[in-house]
């Protein structure tokens, strides 16, 4: 019988970003030895070329895959981000080409919330000021400016996992929570959700910013919402760079409005280790700088690399798509005795139509059939003896509206 389904060691992983080593060993174990690894992100131009034969891509927050990306990489049908944030995909661009879109939603949120939790000590004590002149040799003994976080107000702006997880934790150490978010939250413990941004901003002593980069969240700290901020109120803001204004930042600092900031992620970051960091908060020893490595542990790198590495095979291996954060979710089973045809198509009125008519026109037998869309398209999987799989394949192809289709020993 001719072959109508890639053999695994000619399906290509482009791993991205130095992912984890667990994430190889995974996909090893599952049979899939044609890995492509960089420890970096690739320049634009490399990006283009590589992807051109890859048909899995794993990457961090730092690759852009943009429309041409996805119009470059003619056999991709998955991405893993291997991280929280999706914002760096094109997910539109990703459904439109039958791409489905995986991340680890949770394996990170532990880190970033610890992280928080110990510049929120640190810059209240005043810390980062007094190392600084430790380093140059001086000796700040004082308590002046110095404060416990037991009983300060934390403000959390988001209050989703690392939110959410961030509130448990401060409460645990005798603070006081208070929140905001578009969705109305059960709050954990004794937190208390505000009824806006601007509500939250005049009360707390420590603003922390765990909302994701969309379009709502650009710029949400601006000059204004600043100005709001309690006098000698601390921001830490470790979402996204496009979240907080950066030069009104760095006026409220000089001004001494703000006591302080830590911040780990930027507007624009350095590429790698080869360029230069730059920012007007570096003149601050009030600021806890850090280079975006608010999920960066071991133990969460380790996790991602697992669980993103898992949806990827169960993806190629079965059509599974659980948790996809851009494609309908279908959830199957292992498969044995029949073929799988998995079929991404718009959702327009007539695919199924012309799919099921198309397998009775030509007597094959569909012997199981899962189907799932979302606004934009659908995702049937359809299952069929083997002796009927290459002329389904052949056929399906053919109806009008498909994305795309493979086949499923
Ligand atoms: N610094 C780092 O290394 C890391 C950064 N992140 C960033 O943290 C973000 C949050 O992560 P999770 O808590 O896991 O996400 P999540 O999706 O669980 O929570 C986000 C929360 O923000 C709320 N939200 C969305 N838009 C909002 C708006 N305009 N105003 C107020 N609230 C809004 C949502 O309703 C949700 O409750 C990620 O999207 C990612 O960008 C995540 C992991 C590591
Ligand atoms: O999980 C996220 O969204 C992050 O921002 C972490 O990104 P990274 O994997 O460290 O590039």
């Amino acid at each position: 019988m001719a072959k109508v389904s890639l053999d695994k060691s000619k399906i290509k992983f482009l791993l991205l970003e130095g992912v984890h080593q667990s994430a190889v060993d995974k996909l090893t174990e599952a049979g899939y030895t044609n890995i492509e690894y960089h420890k970096t992100a690739l320049p634009e131009d490399q990006l283009l070329e590589s992807v051109k034969d890859a048909h899995f891509i794993g990457l961090r927050s730092r690759t852009q895959l943009t429309r041409d990306v996805f119009e470059a990489a003619n056999r991709l049908i998955a991405v893993g981000c291997f991280c929280i944030g999706t914002n760096q995909v094109d997910l539109d661009a990703a459904q439109e080409h039958g791409v489905a879109v995986f991340n680890a939603p949770y394996s990170n949120t532990r880190s970033v919330a610890e992280l928080v939790i110990a510049e929120a000590i640190l810059l209240l004590r005043g810390i980062p000021e007094k190392n600084a002149v430790c380093h140059r040799g001086g000796w700040q003994k004082s308590a002046e400016g110095s404060f416990e976080i037991r009983g300060k107000t934390l403000g959390i702006v988001g209050y989703g996992s690392i939110g959410s997880q961030v509130s448990v934790l401060a409460e645990s150490l005798g603070m006081k929570v208070i929140f905001s978010d578009v969705v109305t939250k059960l709050p954990l413990g004794n937190a208390e959700q505000c009824k806006d941004l601007d509500a939250l901003l005049t009360k707390a002593d420590i603003v922390s910013l765990h909302v994701p980069e969309t379009g709502a969240t650009k710029m949400m700290m601006g000059a204004k919402q600043i100005k709001l901020m309690k006098p000698g109120a601390i921001l830490i803001n470790a979402s996204r760079g496009t979240v907080v204004d950066i030069d009104a930042l760095a006026e409220a600092l000089k001004s001494g409005a703000l006591a302080g900031a830590a911040i780990d992620v930027f507007p624009s970051e350095p590429k790698g280790p080869q360029d230069e960091f730059i920012s007007p908060l570096r003149e601050f020893d009030n600021v806890i700088l850090t280079p975006h490595i608010g999920g960066s542990t071991i133990e969460a790198q380790a996790n991602i690399g697992v669980e993103v590495a898992e949806k990827l095979i169960k993806f190629s291996d079965n059509g599974t798509t659980t948790s996809s954060v851009n494609f309908p979710e279908v959830a199957l089973s292992t498969h044995t005795n029949v073929h799988r045809l998995l079929h991404v198509h718009h959702n327009v009125p007539g695919v199924m139509s012309a799919i099921n008519r198309l397998f009775s026109e030509n007597n094959i037998n569909i012997i199981g059939q899962h189907l799932q869309t979302n606004e934009k398209v659908g995702y049937v999987v359809i299952e069929v003896a083997a002796s009927n799989s290459e002329t389904a394949l052949e056929k399906v192809r053919e109806v009008e509206g498909t994305i795309r289709c493979r086949v499923l020993f």
